[in-house]
């Protein structure tokens, strides 16, 4: 089967090697949306053909990437990355930057896509996970705030498009006020924290591709399911 090229319908396709993979089609299912959403697992280079854009989800960025190699996808995604619409969650946001520091010894293999740079763990373990309520522009009903469900999540060090690359478009800061304050974190101390800090930034748009480095399938908050298809997905069918 070819990807669908109309606007009546859409296939997206989630990686479904390891980590959230249900709790992003559950919330993909729920939308209601002109457009007729179909939905791929995928886990073979050729789940992989059949869609239009792709949903990595948070887990554990160093298995996904070793199941993905395994699975004979890293190359296949590697390629897809480069042609169609991606959002990467959490693990996935790591997998979608184009480096990433503090991976495991031998450094760690990443799709790239985004100009972005970003630290593992960086607001520090499992302990310190935390949920904070964001502003996010351009989502449906933006005055809302959204839940930001941060797990282990990845700390954005820099933004650094080459001037080939698409513009990049910051969707989304964490207030200063809301990052935590801990020993393990990386981030500047307090007091000196600066709102325009790399490390506010927690969902970043450059062209067809969305990175957030929390969970909105771990919501019950749709919108921003809705605008990946909208700002990301659709524009790079028509
Ligand atoms: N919630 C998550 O996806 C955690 C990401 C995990 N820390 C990683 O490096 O892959």
């Amino acid at each position: 089967m070819q990807p669908s090229t109309h606007r009546e319908e859409i296939t997206i396709g989630i990686l479904a090697l390891q980590g959230a993979f249900v709790e992003h089609q559950a919330m993909l299912q729920k939308l209601s949306l002109k457009q007729r959403i179909h939905i791929v697992q995928v886990r073979t280079p050729e789940d992989l053909t059949k869609c239009d854009s792709l949903i990595i989800p948070g887990g554990e960025s160093t298995t996904i990437a070793l199941l993905a190699r395994l699975a004979g996808l890293l190359g296949p995604l590697r390629d897809f990355v480069k042609v169609k619409p991606v959002w990467g969650t959490c693990a996935g946001a790591i997998l979608l930057a184009q480096a990433a520091e503090g991976t495991k010894k031998g450094g760690q293999e990443l799709l790239g896509g985004m100009s972005v740079t970003v630290m593992r763990n960086g607001f520090g373990s499992q302990v310190e996970s935390f949920e904070a309520p964001l502003e996010v522009e351009g989502l449906r009903d933006s005055d809302r705030p959204f839940h930001g469900v941060f797990i282990r999540a990845p700390v954005v060090l820099s933004l650094d498009p080459s001037p080939s690359d698409p513009a990049i478009e910051i969707v989304s800061r964490i207030s200063t006020a809301l990052l935590p304050y801990n020993q393990t974190t990386l981030l500047p101390d307090e007091d000196v924290r600066d709102p325009r800090d790399p490390s506010t930034i927690v969902a970043v748009r450059q062209g067809r591709h969305l990175l957030t480095t929390f969970h909105p399938e771990l919501t019950k908050d749709d919108r921003f399911h809705e605008y990946f298809i909208q700002r990301c997905v659709l524009p790079s069918l028509s």
